[in-house]
């Protein structure tokens, strides 16, 4: 970036994660994505160059391929003068959430990643004086794990997402449960959708931000009774869905616009993207298409129908492709942990073959081609564990992405047969869906994911299984009419 035009006045925080920190330009529609470091650990500027370059190669070479063209934006690594950092990182230090300043923004490399910014992307049908809303999903895992290595009988009930909510409420990460669950997210049902959406809606956490003109309006744990704040995203989002009419406040209005979002976002996702090559990955068999913990489910069971008619993705659209990415884990972690093992007794007796096995990257043609490679057929080799290994690597990171839609209001003449538009019962929508958060996910952190499983699971088991056990007659009681639960059971 060119030196003398880097003024950090012209730059605002815009939002972080656990591994980086967003900050936004006030004019222009690019952001820069700085990496964050606990404070003891220093990294010299050339592993952080390397880092980031290696997040744009991934970006490029794995993910653009899988996802389509359109719906990734790699960016590029810039670096800035280091005067320019330091005066960013205290301008925008106090704004910082308090549970994100565990860490460090790096301030000593002067290198981070330019991209495009995501809230505020202008497709071409859209006049650049529009008002934008984006919606930012972290969906997270969409399947249940249909691995045979599977060994805790939960896991092939409950998905990893549902179990996981126990524990961050027990821990303290968030105060309730949500009644959002993946499967429902991504079962391409609309009823489920609407239903993953409205729960998301109720309870964001982490998982759903909303954006008007590029700022943070909704999500991220706010303070407030989400009631509150669903009245306030109302009146906010009211002049996208209802322009011109004078539809009251109040109870009614909130319902009314919370519809209008839900149904958008819903045809947003399904709609089909660029083509992308995970449609063409065939993962094998699917676990089971419902999750037993997902309110919407249980409610179906207890009115006594079966699984809810499953209508599927479309195979163009960018829920689809994530999910393609997700079931490159074939064997779930603990199938895959003993495979782990063996590339580790391996690299511990030929610590000079980490680089040709490209462990670290580089993140080419090549080690694309190889996650490609979907056989199960253990044949006791290192080449057959690693490539395992990588599939679980990007299966990971294509749970933990986030998808962003960005929508804006149509000009009048623009023509009804325009493939990115969703009409919203009362106002036309130009939009655009994409990935971001494409990081590959370390290496080093397979042993912590199976230790995090094995707790997950357990504690599910322990406290919310057990106590379910417990009350199980009281509820058969209750679906004493339901004969076809009763003939399950
Ligand atoms: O393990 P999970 O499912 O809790 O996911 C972590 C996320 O927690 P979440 O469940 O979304 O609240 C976690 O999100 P938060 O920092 O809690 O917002 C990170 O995304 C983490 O990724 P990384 O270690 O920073 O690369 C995520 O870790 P990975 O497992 O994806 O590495
Ligand atoms: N290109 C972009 N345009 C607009 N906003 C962005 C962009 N990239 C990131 N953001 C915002 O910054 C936030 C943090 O970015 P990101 O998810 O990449 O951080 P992270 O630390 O890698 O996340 P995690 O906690 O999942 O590891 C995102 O949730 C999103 O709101």
């Amino acid at each position: 970036m060119e030196e003398e035009k880097m003024d950090e006045n012209e730059w605002g925080y815009h939002g972080e994660g656990n591994k980086s920190l967003v900050v936004a330009h006030a004019q222009r529609c690019v952001v820069l994505r700085f990496l964050k470091f606990p404070p003891n650990r220093k990294k010299t500027s050339e592993e952080i160059f390397q880092h980031l370059q290696d997040i744009v190669d991934f970006g490029r070479n794995v993910m653009k391929e899988f996802l389509g063209e359109n719906c990734v934006h790699c960016g590029e690594v810039v670096q800035l003068p280091l005067e320019f950092v330091k005066q960013l990182c205290l301008k925008i230090q106090s704004e910082r959430p308090e549970s994100r300043c565990d860490k460090d923004l790096d301030t000593l490399s002067g290198y981070a990643m330019c991209l495009p910014n995501l809230t505020r992307l202008q497709t071409y049908c859209i006049a650049e004086h529009r008002p934008i809303l984006c919606v930012e999903i972290k969906p997270k895992c969409g399947f249940i794990p249909f691995s045979s290595s599977v060994t805790h009988e939960m896991k092939h009930k409950v998905c990893r997402y549902c179990m996981h909510q126990h524990l961050k409420v027990a821990t303290g990460k968030w105060k309730q449960i949500s009644k959002y669950c993946p499967l429902d997210l991504f079962s391409g049902n609309k009823q489920r959708m609407h239903f993953a959406l409205k729960s998301l809606l109720h309870e964001a956490q982490n998982n759903l931000k909303i954006f008007k003109n590029g700022e943070l309006i909704y999500g991220c744990g706010g303070a407030r009774s989400p009631a509150a704040d669903l009245r306030e995203l109302a009146h906010q989002l009211k002049p996208f869905f209802f322009p011109s009419n004078g539809l009251a406040g109040g109870a009614q209005c909130t319902r009314a616009v919370v519809r209008e979002l839900v149904h958008v976002i819903t045809r947003a996702l399904l709609s089909s993207s660029d083509k992308g090559r995970a449609g063409a990955l065939r993962p094998g068999p699917r676990g089971p298409l419902v999750c037993e913990a997902s309110p919407f489910s249980r409610s179906f069971h207890r009115q006594g129908k079966n699984t809810p008619e499953r209508s599927g993705l479309p195979k163009g659209c960018l829920l689809y492709k994530t999910l393609q990415v997700q079931m490159l884990d074939l064997l779930d972690i603990e199938g895959l942990y003993p495979l782990y093992n063996r590339v580790e007794r391996y690299l511990e007796e030929f610590p000079e073959e980490r680089k040709v096995l490209q462990i670290d990257g580089p993140y080419d043609e090549a080690f694309y081609q190889k996650l490609l490679d979907l056989s199960t057929e253990d044949d006791g080799t290192v080449a057959f564990a690693l490539t395992k290994v990588q599939q679980y690597r990007a299966a990971m990171t294509a749970k933990d992405c986030s998808i962003m839609i960005a929508l804006s209001p149509c000009l009048q003449d623009t023509s009804p047969e325009q493939r990115l538009i969703v009409p919203a019962s009362r106002a036309r929508m130009a939009f655009s869906v994409s990935a971001l958060d494409l990081d590959l996910k370390p290496y080093e952190s397979i042993p912590h994911q199976h230790r995090l499983d094995a707790k997950i699971a357990s504690y599910y088991a322990k406290t919310v299984h057990a106590k379910d056990g417990a009350v199980a007659p009281t509820r058969f009681k209750e679906r004493e009419d339901c004969t076809l639960v009763l003939h399950k059971v």
